[in-house]
């Protein structure tokens, strides 16, 4: 997959280079940060309903930090309860800064975060700093602005920016994509989820509406490529042959992103897939409006805090968890059992290779050598960890299992179901 807003950079060596990681005094591992950018422009936060808010980067840079094992994610912890601060979600609208009360020059939007930012804001105000990944006109930053209508979303060039961004301070949440109705699963963003120790601390599903951009006067027939999210070229993946457009598919990172690719580089054989608020950002024109396959079309983010939040019994709730056996996939008919006994409802599963063991072999001296995959599971279900019977069917897993976390107990998105209307007319 390209990445259109920076080059692609192997972000293990840059982590290397801007942070050095030294031993103080004790012996405690402090991890400073090194000011490698202090001549680029300032990047600033697009705030959502009250104006503009700009932070510059050089400020974040001037100060450094001191975070003891705060960088280096661990794996496979386990957490096996969710307590601590509280963190509020799932305000039910969106209030975005008017395109028109904006510069729509490219050129005035805030940069996204890269790793060379990653160094701690100074002291801020009240307003909730959430980071995403994307550029302003992102489905992700509208879903931070439908979770925290009040916030300053934070643009990063990578995901792994934006969990870094909130593991260093510089953002106080991070929303992330993970599923989408006809895409599916973002399954980077799941094992992300496990790489970090952020806890998820709300939800918000946000109906997508995807439109075909291209810089004004060009017709659907110059085209030969059309750029996007992966996710979006699936979306919309009939609705593109059913024009017959004869373009070739081509990944980027992500839709807004892609529109502001061709916007910089006059791309005049190129479209996207990206937003109307994108069209507008990037100056481009709307050749299709509403192209996603489906037009129940929906995805799902969640939101990420240092911090989980305190469960809570008195409204719908969702916990979180990831778990692995060393035995295989036998286990799962009894973890699965432990919810269904307690009548607690699932609403997502997902599996994904072990990251540090994929395969198991079996021997077998006279038949030969079975390689068995091995899994992490992920599930969803439909309680709160303040819930006795969420307790006793994790009290149960853990017997089952030989890792077991729990990613978070937050508030269901509970908002009213409003379908985009779609061109494939169904
Ligand atoms: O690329 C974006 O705009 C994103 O936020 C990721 C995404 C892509 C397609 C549908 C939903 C989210």
């Amino acid at each position: 997959m390209h990445s259109l807003n920076s080059p692609a950079v192997d972000l293990k060596s840059l982590i290397r280079t801007t942070l050095t990681h030294n031993r103080v005094g004790s012996g405690r591992r402090v991890i400073q940060c090194v000011n490698v950018n202090s001549s680029s422009t300032p990047a600033t936060g697009v705030s959502f309903g009250s104006g503009q808010v700009g932070r510059a980067r050089y400020e974040w840079q001037s100060a450094c930090a001191i975070l003891a094992s705060k960088v280096e994610s661990q794996q496979q912890d386990t957490e096996k309860s969710a307590d601590g601060v509280s963190v509020v979600n799932g305000h039910p609208t969106l209030d975005l800064v008017p395109v028109k009360d904006r510069s729509t020059s490219p050129a005035a939007l805030p940069k996204p975060l890269s790793i060379a930012d990653l160094s701690p804001a100074p002291t801020h105000g009240a307003q909730l700093r959430v980071a995403y990944q994307g550029v302003p006109g992102a489905y992700s930053e509208a879903a931070a602005g439908k979770a925290y209508p009040n916030c300053e979303a934070i643009p990063c060039d990578q995901f792994e920016v934006a969990f870094q961004a909130v593991e260093l301070w510089i953002a106080d949440r991070a929303v992330l994509p993970v599923e989408n109705s006809l895409g599916g699963s973002i399954h980077r963003n799941y094992d992300l989820l496990l790489r970090h120790r952020l806890h998820i601390v709300g939800e918000v599903q946000l109906p997508v509406h995807h439109c075909l951009l291209a810089l004004p006067g060009v017709r659907k027939e110059y085209l030969t490529r059309v750029i996007s999210h992966p996710q979006a070229l699936s979306q919309c993946e009939h609705t593109l042959t059913k024009m017959g457009l004869n373009v070739i598919r081509e990944a980027v990172d992500d839709t807004a992103g892609a529109a502001e690719y061709i916007a910089i580089n006059d791309l005049r054989d190129t479209a996207a897939i990206a937003s109307a608020r994108a069209a507008e950002l990037y100056g481009m024109q709307i050749l299709a409006d509403g192209i996603q396959d489906d037009s129940g079309n929906v995805t799902r983010f969640v939101m990420l805090a240092r911090e989980p939040i305190i469960p809570r019994n008195d409204r719908p709730f969702k916990t979180s968890i990831v778990f692995a056996h060393d035995k295989g996939t036998s286990v799962l008919f009894k973890v699965l059992s432990a919810f269904a006994f307690r009548n607690i409802s699932l609403t997502k599963i997902e599996s994904r290779p072990h990251r540090h063991r994929p395969i198991r072999l079996v021997d077998d001296a006279n038949v030969g050598t079975a390689k068995h995959f091995e899994y992490m599971f992920y599930v969803d279900f439909e309680a709160s960890m303040a819930d006795v019977r969420a307790q006793n069917a994790l009290a149960e897993v853990q017997e089952f299992t030989s890792f077991l976390r729990v990613l978070g107990s937050y508030p269901m998105d509970m908002t009213p179901w409003t379908p985009s209307s779609s061109a494939a007319g169904d």
